[in-house]
Order: structure tokens, then C-alpha cells, then sequence
């Protein structure tokens, strides 16, 4: 038994399914862990596969690639240095032994590795089922079990959900746990940290026990991990902060006293503001695409408009000025002032900027369809033409130059349906997908007014005021503006905040003050988009009620909220 023990905190950006990259991060966390002479390097949940995994964890092969990379791993320790807590999904057989009770079947669990080999196994019992969560679907439920035994120490690991719910941590106080080590695998929302720090006082006054919450980083396709794990020591003392965003190995110090276990006071990171994360969730949720993805560039419409210009941004601090390509294609309809703050947006990120006019598409299709179109007037079938030719422009620019299309929309666009399928819809990543119009202006001003720490992007203003002030157009026709179709964005993001995020039926976001009737249109342009969005790319997830799988509507659907 000892009265002293050091813990590493690894807080790693892991990939799905690259277990050779991932097993690599793992030893060199423990190689520096090492150096600080830690007893234990704590790791976060799945780190070996990556989270989320989703059906790879019905692929047997998968499951036991997953297992032999764990005993490689375990036979590291047997050098004398640091055991590990490690997470992987694990296919339990029937003649497994040493693993408690388990009964055959495909967890997700947390490991043990000590003296060589894997000394012990603990699975998850609590497995979320909810907003982008299916663990049910392919997880069993663990056991109620016990703490891990680390050099006479009991140190219990609840995996991420099963420290959002008290009988987890109650079964381990209970089996005489000293200290509560909880691995998660816990993707960013607005307001996720307040969460966790709840979770985590809640636990904590229940059993009385120090905690450490462990996170992952990195970004997994429309999922952002935003780290900022910490040590909540006895009687609610914040022990120690880890960075949001970012990966960190912290070694924590821990010395038994008469009140059990307490963490010498370390490192206290500061964390973004509100708008601060939302961004940095952004640029490391685009960084993680387009690197774990194998591209080498992203490109862009640029059109001298706040959403494309805020993309761009995104793009630059994500990648570097280098990396981003922005295609400015004007129409008769494009304004001079668009084609300056488009070029003046390109100069400020210093970004390549092309001219591409689609004016020679536009007459061909008028050509080649006017013998179809005689006698019909023009309506949006032509706007989207013009959409359209410029989808067409940027993936001939994609095919030929390798970089991926990022698509522009913004959710409140996306909602209604404001934007042409296969036109402007085109591009494989979206960083707007999630943000409301109204919190794309809240973030233009932000990052004008500040540049986030390791951002690869300049300092001071990334675009022109003009661009964030001026009305919203899509230019597709002559003195066009978004309100034309759509009502001012303060009322329909506060329509929309009711029936999606806030799952509102019409009368209750009307009585919120606006006309009813107008929140029945907006209703049913939500529901008539349903078949643009399941067609749309992939985009950042940034609150609860995402368009991938948070919120999951059928396309067919007659229910019309009355
Ligand atoms: N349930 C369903 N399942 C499958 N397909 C369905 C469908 N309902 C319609 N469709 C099909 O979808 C097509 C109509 O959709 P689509 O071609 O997109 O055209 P549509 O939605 O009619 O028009 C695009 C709208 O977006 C606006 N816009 C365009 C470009 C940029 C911006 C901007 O500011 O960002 C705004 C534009 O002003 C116009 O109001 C038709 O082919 C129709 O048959
Ligand atoms: N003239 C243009 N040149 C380059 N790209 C354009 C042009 N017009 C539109 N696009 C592309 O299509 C997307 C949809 O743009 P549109 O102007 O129709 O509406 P928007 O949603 O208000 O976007 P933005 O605020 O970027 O203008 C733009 O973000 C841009 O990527
Ligand atoms: N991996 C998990 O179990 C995640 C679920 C958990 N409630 C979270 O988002 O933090």
C-alpha cells in the first residue's frame, strides 16, 4: 500500500479505426508520463479505436484487431514504468477468463495494464441511447462491478455515461473505491462543460470522493471532442484544468491524508468564452476532417456574403492561408460590392483567389433549354441554374486539384430549405451546418475582434464590416434579398430555436410573440427540407439537436403540427 501516488491525465486526439496511430499516441503519452515518474497514465474512453465507432463494433475482425493491439500494449508495462487505464471495445468469448462476471458479448470497456498483461477489465454498465448516442445497438450492458486495484490503491472508472447516473459510482464507493477516475469519450455541446462540472459535483457529493473527468479531443466527422478535462478534489476544489481543444499529458499528484485522497493543485487552463468555443469547436472539427481524411486543401465559393466569408475564416485558422482556395464566380447579378468584398475578404486571410464567371454557363443552359421553356416565364429554376453552374465550377476544381469542397449553408438555411440542391448544396464538409444566421454574424464580429489561441489564421480583422452589415442576398436575380423569402433572421432563429432545438409545437412558439400563421409556414419549410438535408454533407455539431442524428425526421410526413 502506498500513500502517494502519481497519475497521468492523457487527453488525446485518437482516429477511428487507425489502432497502429492510435497505439503509437498511447506509448508516447506513457513515455512522457514516464519521464514525470507516474505510477498510473489514465486514458480517455475507446482511445485505442477511436470514438465513435459505431457498426465497426458488429465487424469480428475489427473486434479483434482491437484485442490484439491491447496485449501489445499490455506487454509495454511490463518494463517496470507506468501501468495504464485504457479504454477499447472488447468481444468478451465464452472461454475468456479473469474477466469477472461478463457474459459473452461486445462491450465497451476499460482496462487495466499492469506487470506485463492485462491485470483487470471493467465494462460499461450505463449506455447512452440518445441524440447521437446508439451504444445500445451494438454494446451489452456491463456488470455492476467493483474499483481496479493500482499499488494497493482502489481507483474506480466509470466510462462516460456511467458518471452521468449515481448507481455506478454508488457500487464503486460502496466496494470501497478511494479515488474515481472517469473516462469519457464526450462530444462538444454549447454549455457541455457546465454539464460535466454538474455530473461531476453531484458524484462527488454523494460518495464524498476526489474525481478526475478525463476527455478526448479531436474531431470525428460531424462530432467535435473538446477535451477540457479537470480534478475536482474533495469539497468541490477545482485540482486542475486541462485545455479545451487541445491534446495535454498532465501528471497529477496525489497523497493520502486523513480524509482519504487529495491532488496537489496544478495547472488551471483557461477556458473560451461561450462564442470562443463554438469557434475553436469549428476549426478543430474542420482541422480533424480534412486531415484524418487524407486531404491536402479544402476550396470555396467566396460571394463577398458573411457566410461564405465566415467558412473561409474557419478554414484558414483550421488549416493555414496556404491550404484554403476561394473561387469568387460573378453572374450579371453580382454586385461591384460583392466582387470588392469578396476580393477584400480573400486579401485579408491571404488566401488564393480566383475570378470564374459563370455567365457563359448561364446562356449556354438558357440555350439549350429554350426550345423546352418556350412560352414559361423565368422563376427560380433559372436562380438555381446559376447555383448550379457553380457547384459544377468548384467540384471540377475539386476533381482536378484534390481539395475537398466546403459547402456554406448555414442552419437556418438549412432548416427552411434556402439553398439549391446539388447548386450551392455541392461540397463534402459543412462548418455552418449547426450555427444559426444570427450566431454566423455573433461569430464574424468575434473573430474580427480577437484571433483564438493556435489559430493558423492573421490577427485583427479576417473580413470587411461591410460584410457583416449589409442585408443577406443570394444575387440570383436582380435587388434580391434573403427577406424576400425568408422573415428577418432575429424572428425565424427564435421560430426555429422553438420547433427544433426546443421541440416547440406551433401555438407554444407563437405564444412566444410571433404570428402564428407565419409559424406554421416556417413549420412546414422545416418539414419540406427534410429530403435537401439527408441529402446534405456532413457538417460541425455544435448544440443538441443537430440535422445528422440528433434529429432524425421522416422525409414522408403528413403531420402538420395543427
Ligand atoms: N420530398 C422530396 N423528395 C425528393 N425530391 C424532392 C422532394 N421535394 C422536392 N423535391 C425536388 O427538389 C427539387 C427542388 O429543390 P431545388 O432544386 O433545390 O429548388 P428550390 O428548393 O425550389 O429552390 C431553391 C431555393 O433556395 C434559394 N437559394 C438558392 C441558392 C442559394 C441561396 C442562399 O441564399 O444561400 C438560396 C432560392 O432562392 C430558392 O428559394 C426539385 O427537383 C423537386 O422535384
Ligand atoms: N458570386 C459568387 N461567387 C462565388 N461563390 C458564390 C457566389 N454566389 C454564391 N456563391 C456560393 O454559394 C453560397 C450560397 O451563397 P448565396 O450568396 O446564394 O447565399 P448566402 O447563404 O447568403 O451565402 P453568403 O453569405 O456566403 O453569400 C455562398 O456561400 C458561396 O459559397
Ligand atoms: N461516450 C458517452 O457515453 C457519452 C455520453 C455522455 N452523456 C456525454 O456526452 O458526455
Amino acid at each position: 500500500m502506498t500513500d502517494k501516488l502519481k497519475i497521468a491525465l492523457a487527453q488525446l486526439n485518437p482516429t477511428v479505426g487507425d489502432l497502429k496511430g492510435n497505439l503509437a499516441k498511447i506509448r508516447q503519452a506513457r513515455a512522457k508520463a514516464a519521464e514525470g515518474d507516474s505510477d498510473l497514465v489514465l486514458f480517455t474512453e475507446m482511445v485505442l479505436s477511436g470514438y465513435q465507432i459505431e457498426d465497426l463494433a458488429l465487424k469480428p475482425s475489427f473486434l479483434d484487431a482491437c484485442r490484439k493491439h491491447l496485449l501489445e500494449l499490455a506487454k509495454d508495462t511490463a518494463d517496470g514504468g507506468p501501468a495504464m487505464i485504457v479504454g477499447s471495445p472488447w468481444l468478451q468469448k465464452s472461454d475468456d477468463n479473469g474477466s469477472g462476471q461478463a457474459a459473452p458479448g461486445i462491450y465497451n470497456g476499460a482496462f487495466l495494464l499492469a506487470n506485463g498483461r492485462i491485470e483487470a477489465s471493467r465494462f460499461k454498465h450505463e449506455l447512452p441511447n440518445y441524440e447521437v448516442f446508439d451504444e445500445k445497438r451494438v454494446f451489452r450492458q456491463g456488470p455492476l462491478q467493483g474499483p481496479f486495484n493500482v499499488k494497493g490503491v482502489r481507483i474506480g472508472t466509470p466510462i462516460c455515461e456511467d458518471f452521468w447516473f449515481p448507481d455506478v459510482t454508488e457500487c464503486l464507493a460502496e466496494s470501497g473505491t478511494e479515488i474515481l477516475l472517469s473516462i469519457n469519450a464526450s462530444p462538444f455541446e454549447t454549455g457541455k462543460m457546465e454539464a460535466r462540472r454538474t455530473h461531476a459535483r453531484r458524484r462527488q457529493a454523494e460518495n464524498n470522493l476526489p474525481i478526475v473527468y478525463l476527455n478526448q479531443v479531436g474531431g470525428q466527422d460531424d462530432q467535435v471532442f473538446d477535451g477540457g478535462s479537470f480534478v475536482l478534489g474533495l469539497g468541490d476544489e477545482l485540482r486542475c484544468q486541462l485545455p479545451m481543444f487541445r491534446e495535454a499529458v498532465v501528471v497529477t499528484d496525489w497523497t493520502r491524508g486523513a480524509d482519504g485522497w487529495q491532488c496537489a493543485p496544478c495547472k488551471v487552463a483557461e477556458l473560451p468564452d461561450r462564442l470562443g468555443q463554438i469557434y475553436e469547436a469549428m476549426v478543430l472539427g474542420l482541422k480533424d476532417y480534412v486531415v484524418k481524411n487524407g486531404f491536402a486543401s479544402v476550396l470555396l465559393g467566396l460571394s463577398g456574403g458573411i457566410d461564405s466569408a465566415l467558412t473561409a475564416a474557419v478554414a484558414v485558422d483550421a488549416l493555414g492561408a496556404d491550404k484554403v482556395r476561394a473561387v469568387m464566380m460573378p453572374s450579371p447579378y453580382t454586385s461591384q460590392e460583392s466582387l470588392d468584398d469578396a476580393a477584400a475578404c480573400a486579401k485579408l486571410l491571404g488566401i488564393a483567389y480566383d475570378i470564374v464567371s459563370i455567365e457563359p454557363a448561364m446562356q449556354a443552359f438558357e440555350t439549350m433549354l429554350k426550345p423546352l421553356f418556350a412560352g414559361k416565364a423565368a422563376d427560380t429554376t433559372e436562380e438555381n441554374i446559376q447555383s448550379r453552374a457553380r457547384g459544377v465550377t468548384l467540384m471540377a476544381l475539386s476533381n482536378k486539384f484534390g481539395g475537398l469542397l466546403l459547402t456554406t449553408g448555414n442552419k437556418s438555411e438549412v432548416a427552411c430549405g434556402y439553398a439549391t440542391l446539388y447548386g450551392d448544396m455541392c461540397g463534402g464538409y459543412s462548418v455552418l451546418k449547426d450555427i444559426y444566421k444570427t450566431t454566423v454574424f455573433d461569430l464574424c464580429r468575434w473573430r474580427n475582434a480577437q484571433r483564438p489561441k493556435d489559430a493558423l489564421g492573421p490577427d485583427g480583422a479576417v473580413m470587411p464590416e461591410r460584410v457583416i452589415t449589409k442585408p443577406p442576398s443570394a444575387e440570383l436575380k436582380p435587388n434580391q434579398t434573403d427577406q424576400d423569402t425568408l422573415p428577418p433572421y432575429e424572428a425565424l432563429d427564435d421560430i426555429l430555436d422553438g420547433l427544433i432545438e426546443q421541440d416547440l409545437s406551433i401555438d407554444e412558439v407563437a405564444a412566444r410573440g410571433h404570428d402564428r400563421a407565419l409559424v406554421a409556414r416556417v413549420w412546414r419549410m422545416v418539414d419540406l427540407a427534410e429530403y435537401k438535408r439527408q441529402q446534405s454533407a456532413p457538417g460541425v455539431r455544435i448544440g443538441r439537436r443537430s440535422f445528422a442524428k440528433d434529429r432524425r425526421y421522416p422525409i414522408t410526413n403528413r403531420y402538420r403540427g395543427e
